[in-house]
C-alpha cells in the first residue's frame, strides 16, 4: 500500500512528530528540523507542543525551552509555542486529571486548525508516544490526524525498534493517518551502522513506511549552559551541517512544505 499524502486543507501545512515512546528524540529532532526550515528553507515556521507535562513554564529542561532555543526563533514566546504546561511528568490525561483540569480536546483541536490557517508551515510535537492520551478516547495519533498533517516517528535504531516501530505504524494508521515515516535518533552506541540499516530494512518491508535516516547525536547545551545562546548557536550549526546532507529527510520534508 502507498501511503496518500495528508495535507490541511487548503494552503495549510504542517507535521505531526511523535514517536515510540517517552524520550526518545522527538524535541531534539523538532528543533533540529526547525532550525532547518527556519534558517535553511527560510520557511516560515509556526513551533507548537500542544501539551507539556512533567515541567514548569520557565524551566529550562522545558520542550517549550529547547524547542525555542534549539530551533533559534527565540523572540517566539514559550507560552504561545506550549498551549498546556502541566507539573506531573505523565500522560496528559492523567496529569489533567490532577490537576484538576477539565480539558476539552475539541478546543485544543480548534486550536491547532486556526494555528494551520496562518500562512506559515506548523510544526508540532506530541507528549510521549504515539498512543499517549489528552483523554480518555483521544491519543496524538488522534490529533495527527483531525489536523491531517503528515506524521514522523521517532524512534530507536537499536535493538528493539523493530518490534516498537512496526506497533506504532499500525496503530498511528488504525486511528487514520496515511502519511507516515520514521527517523532514527539515538547514539552510536546504540547500534552498528550495518544492525540500524537491517533494522530500518525490517522496518519499510513491514510496516511499508520510509525510514528517512538516523539523525545526528548531538548533545543540546546542558542545564548549566541552557541559558547560553552561543552554546545554542553552536548546537544548530554542528546539527545543520550533518542534518542538510541527510537528502533522503530533507527531500521527503520538502514535498510537503
Ligand atoms: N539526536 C540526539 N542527539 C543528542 N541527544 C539526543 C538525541 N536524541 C535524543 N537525545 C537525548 O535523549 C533525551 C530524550 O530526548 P528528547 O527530550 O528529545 O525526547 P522526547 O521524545 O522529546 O521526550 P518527551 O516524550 O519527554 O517529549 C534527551 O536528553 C536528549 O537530549
Ligand atoms: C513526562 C514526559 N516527558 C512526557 C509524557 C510521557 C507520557 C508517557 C505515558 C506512557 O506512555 O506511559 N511529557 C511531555 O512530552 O511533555
Ligand atoms: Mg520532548
Amino acid at each position: 500500500m502507498k501511503p496518500q499524502m495528508q495535507r490541511g486543507s487548503g494552503d495549510s501545512k504542517g507535521l505531526f512528530v511523535s514517536s515510540t515512546g517517552t524520550g526518545v528524540g522527538k524535541t531534539v529532532v523538532t528543533a533540529g528540523i526547525a532550525a532547518y526550515l527556519h534558517q535553511i528553507r527560510k520557511r516560515k515556521l509556526q513551533l507548537w507542543k500542544p501539551v507539556q507535562s512533567g515541567v514548569i513554564m520557565g524551566d529550562p529542561e522545558a520542550d517549550s525551552y529547547r524547542l525555542r532555543m534549539g530551533s533559534g526563533m527565540t523572540e517566539l514566546p514559550e507560552e504561545m509555542l506550549a498551549t498546556w504546561t502541566l507539573r506531573d511528568p505523565l500522560a496528559p490525561w492523567m496529569a489533567f486529571e490532577r490537576a484538576d483540569i477539565a480539558f476539552s480536546f475539541t478546543a485544543l483541536l480548534e486550536e491547532g486548525r486556526k494555528r494551520l490557517e496562518q500562512q506559515a508551515f506548523l510544526l508540532i510535537e506530541g507528549a510521549g508516544g504515539i498512543a499517549v492520551p489528552f483523554s480518555q478516547r483521544h491519543t496524538m495519533a488522534d490529533m495527527a490526524h483531525e489536523l491531517r498533517v503528515p506524521l514522523l516517528i521517532v524512534s530507536s535504531p537499536g535493538l528493539g525498534t523493530v518490534s516498537h516501530t512496526v506497533t506504532a505504524v499500525h496503530y498511528a494508521r488504525e486511528r487514520g493517518n496515511t502519511d507516515i515515516a520514521i527517523a532514527f535518533s539515538g547514539p552510536p552506541t546504540m547500534a552498528e551502522v550495518k544492525e540500524a540499516e537491517e533494522n530500518a530494512r525490517m522496518i519499510e518491508t513491514m510496516a511499508d513506511v520510509p525510514v528517512l535516516g538516523h539523525v545526528p547525536w548531538l548533545p543540546q547545551p546542558d542545564r548549566a549552559r541552557a541559558t547560553e545562546s552561543s552554546a545554542w548557536a553552536m548546537w544548530q550549526e554542528q546539527w545543520l551541517a550533518s542534518f542538510t546532507r541527510m537528502t533522503r529527510f530533507t527531500q521527503w520534508l520538502h514535498e510537503r512544505e
